[in-house]
This record gives C-alpha cells, structure tokens and sequence, in this order.
C-alpha cells in the first residue's frame, strides 16, 4: 500500500470518530466524515462546504484523489457533490472539504462524525500536448455522442 501524508486538523478524528480506512481488503474507497463544529440539516436544493477534519498531501504528480458520493445516500436520500466529483491535486496540502448538495426533495440532518463522501486515489497520467495537422485513421473517426444508435 502506498503511504500518504496526512495532518489532522480537528482531534475529534482518531479519538471521537475513527480515521478513513478501507471497511473491507477489496474496498476502493475511504469513507470521508462530517467534522463540521455541529450537526444541521441540509435542506433541499442546498449545498454546503463541509470540513473532513484533515488534510492530505499526496506528493507525486503520477496520483491524485477524487471524491465521490457514497452510493446509498446518493440513490436514497439525493445526497451528493455540488461539484459533482471533487479531484484532488498532487500538491494541494489544504483542508480536504466535501460539498455536500441535497438533490432530494426533504431535508437531510448530518451528525457530526457521519460518513458523508468517500476518498479513492487514481493513477494519473500528465500529458504534454503534440499537436498535428491529421491524426493517424481510426474505425471511429469522428463518430461519437451515441452515432452508433442503441442496439
Ligand atoms: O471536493 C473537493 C474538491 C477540491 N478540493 C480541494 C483539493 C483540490 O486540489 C483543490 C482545488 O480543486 P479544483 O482544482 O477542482 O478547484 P478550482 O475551482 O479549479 O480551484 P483552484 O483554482 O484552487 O484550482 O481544492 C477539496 O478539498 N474538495
Ligand atoms: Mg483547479
């Protein structure tokens, strides 16, 4: 496994509450925590910036992170990202937030300590660009956006 920095920045995590771990060998995510400084209620339609209590810094340019929603309260309660995914840079070493946005139709109340978002780190590949006149032919060519119909 690979080792990542990690500062805790609020002390509720590792003695209240438990830090991110994968809860099974094959997980690919770590459970992210609401360490706002109170519980409260999301209402729907809104959105709000919600500290992790940590931060992260992953140092290697070839790795980032992304922050997903968590499948269950995404499907039963329409808790998901304002920002859809969150990506984190290599060198960002600041508070890791989650934007919490309840797309659902009735309010949503989040305890402080409640798993809210997961954390999946991802390889990553930085590109250089090189640019050409023609790209060599491909079966596809041009064709996307769903050109090749349903069936
Ligand atoms: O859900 C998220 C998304 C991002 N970040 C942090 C880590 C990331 O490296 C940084 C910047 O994110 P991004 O590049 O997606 O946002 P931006 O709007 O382009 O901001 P910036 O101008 O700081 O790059 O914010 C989070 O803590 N949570
Ligand atoms: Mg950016």
């Amino acid at each position: 496994m690979k080792k990542i920095d990690v500062k805790i920045l609020d002390q509720r995590l590792g003695t209240e509450f438990p830090l991110p771990s994968y809860a099974t060998a094959g997980s690919a995510g770590l459970d992210l925590r609401a360490l706002s400084d109170e519980s409260f209620e999301l209402q729907p339609g809104e959105t709000k910036l919600v500290p992790t209590g940590l931060s992260v810094y992953i140092a290697d340019p070839n790795l980032a992170a992304v922050i997903l929603p968590r499948s269950g309260l995404g499907h039963k309660n329409g808790i998901v990202l304002g920002n859809l995914v969150g990506l984190i840079d290599s060198d960002y070493q600041g508070p890791l937030m989650v934007s919490m946005w309840n797309r659902g139709n009735s309010a949503f109340k989040v305890e402080v300590g409640d798993r809210i978002a997961q954390l999946v780190f991802v390889p990553v590949v930085q590109a250089q660009f090189n640019i050409v006149n023609e790209f060599e032919k491909t079966d596809r060519g041009e064709g996307g956006f769903g050109h090749s119909g349903k069936k």
